[in-house]
């Protein structure tokens, strides 16, 4: 009997999913994968071969009504119906947080859980999606090895100078730090890295994560020394809908001032700002670099002045930079930003090939660029199966 690996990677606005099928000789083969997107707009349900070969699609209206658990069932009655005579033996889980606890995957039992759910506050467009998939799998495969891989594992190298807050040491020791997240993602870029240029894998090297949710990533010698997202995924740069950093003074101005609720607030800085909320037109790169209105202009041009301001900042936590890398969404797909951010930078030794940033070559940078930048395609999934394989191996080990 073939083993199955099925790995959800439940983000803010969509749920990806791969399914991972043995070969005979125990590899894992990825054998499809796809996504539900346009949760709580008009949700399309997408399901394709290693290829891109289209298996399945599904358009519901905009009025549907579907939530982020309905659309998850569909797509898991479509996984058990293409699961080619092989059985299901784990599934694995992108969990953006793992609190002060977490530093490697784990299998998920109902403590586990319980505890992840304690860290809902800390993630609330994330983790409530994360979790909820764990909990209707095992309702449908009730048995089924389930692992938790977390977003914030990858950066518990950080040395604590760079993730400790200037509040009083109580509270820093309560858990009040930086944590960093897209871990998953900038640990399969460090691997692909080590590949792909194995002579500045041992250097200093900035990874920019620029998706729904944005981040970036100063990656020294393979290990995560720093990053722009913090305690929340709320920190660092602008995002699709969340404010990047703020001033906390601009906290206590709309408690204090305008009234707020403290749930308003949530809402006001993860749903309603970002480029969404600094444009008032939409919430997505490709939109906004289309729109002829000047204030979608202004949201790409604060972006890419963000990401650069950044990258100074953390050339500067590794003492240099020898390499910087464009990674999910916006830095696979955008052009125009990588171009931006890029021309911003000169004076750090960037010097962009316009005809290879315009195709997304592996390899953008001029040949007389000082330092290379690369476009990598990220996959949290292959490093979520990864890992899911590993935790699933172990305890196979354990137990003979
Ligand atoms: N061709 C493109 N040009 C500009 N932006 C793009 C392009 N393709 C995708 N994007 C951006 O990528 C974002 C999604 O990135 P992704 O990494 O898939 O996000 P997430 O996993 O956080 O949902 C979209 O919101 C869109 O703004
Ligand atoms: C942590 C985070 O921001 O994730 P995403 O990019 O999936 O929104
Ligand atoms: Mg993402």
């Amino acid at each position: 009997m073939r083993d199955g690996i099925l790995v959800i990677n439940a983000g803010s606005s969509s749920i990806k999913f791969s399914l991972f099928l043995s070969n005979g000789d125990g590899k894992p083969l990825l054998s499809s994968k796809g996504q539900v997107e346009g949760i709580n707009v008009a949700p399309h349900f997408i399901a394709q071969g290693p290829d891109g070969t289209v298996l399945s699609e599904q358009h519901w209206p905009a009025d549907s009504d579907l939530n982020h658990e309905d659309l998850l069932k569909h797509l898991i009655d479509w996984v058990e119906d293409h699961l080619d005579g092989a059985s299901l033996v784990a599934a694995g889980h992108r969990v953006v947080h793992g609190g002060p606890k977490y530093a490697s995957p784990v299998l998920v039992n109902d403590s586990v859980l319980d505890e992840l759910d304690g860290f809902v506050q800390l993630a609330p467009l994330h983790q409530p999606h994360n979790l909820a998939p764990i909990r209707a799998l095992a309702k449908v495969h009730p048995g089924l090895m389930q692992v938790a891989c977390f977003d914030t594992a990858f950066h518990t190298t950080n040395p604590k100078v760079a993730t400790t807050f200037a509040l009083p040491r109580q509270l820093t020791e309560e858990g009040v730090r930086r944590y960093g997240f897209h871990g998953l993602s900038y640990e399969f870029i460090a691997r692909r890295i080590r590949e792909i240029a194995p002579e500045v894998a041992a250097g200093k090297v900035v990874v920019c994560h620029l998706g729904s949710g944005a981040s970036m990533c100063a990656i020294d010698g393979g290990k995560s020394v720093a990053s722009t997202l913090g305690f929340t995924a709320v920190d660092g740069l602008p995002m699709g809908t969340r404010t990047g950093n703020l001033d906390p003074g601009v906290i206590l101005y709309l408690l204090q001032q305008k009234g707020m609720s403290a749930k308003e607030i949530e809402t006001l800085l993860y749903k309603r700002s970002g480029l969404l909320g600094v444009s008032g037109v939409s919430n997505d790169m490709r939109v906004l670099l289309e729109s002829d209105d000047p204030h979608a202009a202004e949201a790409v041009e604060l972006f890419c002045y963000r990401v650069n301001r950044e990258l100074g900042s953390l050339a500067a936590a590794m003492g240099g930079l020898d390499a910087l890398v464009f990674t999910a969404g916006i830095g696979e797909h955008s052009a125009p930003v990588r171009e931006r951010v890029c021309a911003a930078s000169a004076w750090l030794g960037i010097s962009v090939d316009a005809a290879a940033n315009d195709r997304h070559a592996e390899l953008i940078s001029a040949d007389d660029s000082r330092i290379p930048v690369y476009v990598i395609p990220t996959n949290e999934e292959m490093m979520i199966a990864k890992h899911t394989r590993a935790v699933v191996r172990q305890l196979a080990e354990a137990a003979q």
